[in-house]
């Protein structure tokens, strides 16, 4: 592993540096020739602090010690990738707007004030915001958009998430997605025909409803279904992550593709130019 410098590519910063997708973000950013990574942040008394990210990994030593001052950290850098916490996110959305440097945010479980927080801070420079950075997901809320659209409310709708037995909330930020994506297809708000936790004798399902379900277990990566079911038939429109890369890998685009953009809050199908 290197962490070369050379000015010309942004330099990148990332959070929560020592957890799942924090290494795999490292990693990938230590493996491109458009990116250099100048820091790795993780949170105060973590027993990574003050060693070399590399080393801390596991391999060799590659220049970048780990540090839990954000603000150091953000000032040298062009680009902040943060999968970490929702009250950090909304921290780290701020101090990024502060220094001008992008931020790509792929946290998931923020709450309504947690969004508007994290849009306030957009106002001075470029966040881009997606609960699944994969091109998959992106096209299958595309999808399910299109599928919502063209069924009517004879076929109920559900999706179903399927993750890992660490992660911490739910429904899983694609899941939302592709919740919001189906009730916009179906020209309703989410928030209205949302069916998100049921238990007991809940009576039969509501007319419309979009339903969640979340199953934690083991080591799943990620896997998510679509599905529309009327009373004589049944389409699935499914993803499944097969490596925690390719969120990494849509991360680091977003960061190169915000360098040239105006201050607002984007998405993942803006930097893939597939929003209409
Ligand atoms: N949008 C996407 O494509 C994806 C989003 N995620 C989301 O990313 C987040 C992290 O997921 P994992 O890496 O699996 O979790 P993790 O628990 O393995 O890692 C979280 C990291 O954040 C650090 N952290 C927490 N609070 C901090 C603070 N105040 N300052 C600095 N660092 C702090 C932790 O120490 C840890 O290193 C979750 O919200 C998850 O849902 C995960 C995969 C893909
Ligand atoms: O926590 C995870 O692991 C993941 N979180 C994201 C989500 O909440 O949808 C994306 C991916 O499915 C993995």
């Amino acid at each position: 592993m290197s962490a070369e410098a050379n000015t010309t590519t942004p330099g990148i910063v990332i959070t929560g540096a020592s957890g799942r997708m924090g290494q795999m973000l490292i990693r990938t950013v230590l493996a491109s020739d458009r990116v250099r990574l100048v820091g790795a942040l993780d949170r105060s008394g973590h027993d990574w602090i003050g060693r070399d990210v590399g080393e801390a990994m596991g391999g060799s030593a590659v220049g970048v010690t780990v540090t839990d001052d954000p603000l150091e950290a953000f000032a040298k850098a062009q680009a902040v990738i943060d999968f970490t916490a929702p009250s950090a996110t909304v921290e780290f959305a701020g101090l990024a707007a502060q220094a001008r440097a992008v931020h790509v945010i792929g946290t998931t479980g923020l709450s309504a004030d947690d969004i508007a927080a994290i849009n306030r801070a957009a106002h001075h420079a470029v966040i881009v915001r997606a609960g699944n950075m994969s091109l998959g997901v992106n096209l299958l809320t595309l999808l399910t958009k299109k599928v919502a659209a063209a069924l009517d409310a004879d076929f109920d709708i559900e999706v179903i998430e399927y993750h890992h037995n660490r992660k911490v909330d739910a429904p899983s930020g694609t899941a939302l997605m592709l919740g919001e994506a189906a009730a916009e297809g179906r020209g309703v708000t989410l928030e209205d025909v949302a069916d998100r936790g049921r238990d007991g004798i809940t009576g039969a399902r509501g007319s419309g409803h979009i339903g969640f379900s979340a199953i934690r277990a083991g080591a799943i990566i990620g896997e998510h279904d679509v599905m529309f079911a009327s009373q004589s038939e049944r389409l699935i429109l499914r993803h499944v992550a097969e490596d925690r890369s390719v969120f990494a890998t849509g991360a680091l685009k977003a960061a190169i593709w915000g360098q040239d953009k105006a201050p607002g809050a984007y998405n993942m199908l803006d930097v893939l130019g597939l929003n209409d």
